[in-house]
């Protein structure tokens, strides 16, 4: 159980220094990449040559992975030669953490000296011409919780990190989005290529057909639990981001229907594109020095 004080020091720059300190003295990996694996992704982790691993709960501050398909361990080490560090377990808001610290990791990750920041989720499709098995660039997002003030950046704002107002639109980095699709091209995934916005919401509950009609009358193509919150730090922080949504499922949208969301038919999409996710993934590493984009 957290106290008080433990919620006030939750993502503080000391906080994460202390943490940062602590994995640059057990490892002589300087990540300049971080990946975030989702529900069922983690074989993403597994990429990483010359790993070295380290669990949660073995590292100061760090919150536990208490959510099935999330292994709760972060792994360093090269990918297509490239140093990173790959979360292989994400936190989220349904698992009772305050914000602040579902989100410590990016700010570590910052001073780590970690530059671009690469996520990964399952979501519903909520986009009527989607399917199971897409891949979607995400190029927005809509962030329900922080319609209700839950925000990672509440509190008061450490300028070490970043500006009190960090600009959101452009969130989603342009280049590396189209290097994605150049990528995808060149494997031959345009098939299953989709561009769109993703909707955080606090879940653990799936949605209802009301709110799924809802959501998607807003405008969002996809729906999910996570990388939004992660997505505000760390570009609070000046990293760029890119990152994808595997639909998993499709969002129930019909009265009539029979179909009923379930986190066993997330993680079984997971395992059926993970090949081509990681394909993706590290291709899109390899290309990040080769590009005027990249930040090597
Ligand atoms: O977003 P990731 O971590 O991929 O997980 C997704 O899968 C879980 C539901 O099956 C939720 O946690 C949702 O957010
Ligand atoms: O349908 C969904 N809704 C919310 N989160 C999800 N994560 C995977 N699928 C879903």
């Amino acid at each position: 159980m957290l106290s008080m004080s433990d919620f006030a020091s939750c993502g503080s720059y000391e906080e994460c220094s202390a943490t940062a300190d602590w994995l640059r003295a057990h490892t002589q990996v300087r990540p300049r990449v971080g990946i975030v694996c989702g529900s069922g992704l983690g074989g993403l982790a597994e990429m990483l040559k010359d790993p070295q691993v380290f669990k949660y709960s073995d590292i100061p501050n760090f919150p536990r992975s208490t959510v099935h398909g999330h292994a709760g361990q972060l792994v360093f080490g090269t990918l297509k030669g490239k140093p990173c560090v790959c979360m292989q377990g994400r936190f989220h808001l349904y698992e009772g953490y305050p914000i602040q610290k579902i989100t410590l990791p990016m700010r570590v990750f910052k001073l780590m000296g970690v530059e671009t920041m690469i996520m990964t989720n399952a979501a519903g499709g909520l986009n009527q011409d989607y399917k199971v098995g897409d891949v979607m660039i995400i190029k927005d997002h809509i962030n329900m919780p922080g319609f209700a003030g839950i925000s990672p950046l509440a509190g008061p704002n450490d300028d070490r990190f970043g500006v009190r107002f960090p600009c959101m639109s452009d969130a989603y980095d342009r280049e590396l989005r189209q290097l994605a699709h150049d990528v995808a091209a060149e494997l031959g995934y345009s098939d299953f290529l989709q561009e769109g916005v993703y909707c955080v919401l606090g879940g653990p509950s799936f949605e209802t057909i009301a709110e799924c009609r809802m959501l998607h009358s807003l405008g969002a193509d996809a729906v999910g639990m996570s990388t939004v919150h992660e997505v505000i730090v760390a570009r609070h922080a000046g990293m760029r981001c890119f990152a994808l949504s595997l639909i998993s499922n499709r969002a129930v949208m019909d009265y009539d229907s029979q179909e009923k969301a379930n986190h066993e038919e997330v993680l079984e999409t997971g395992r059926l594109r993970a090949q081509q996710l990681e394909k993706m993934v590290s291709t899109i590493v390899a290309r990040l020095d080769s590009d005027n984009n990249n930040s090597f």
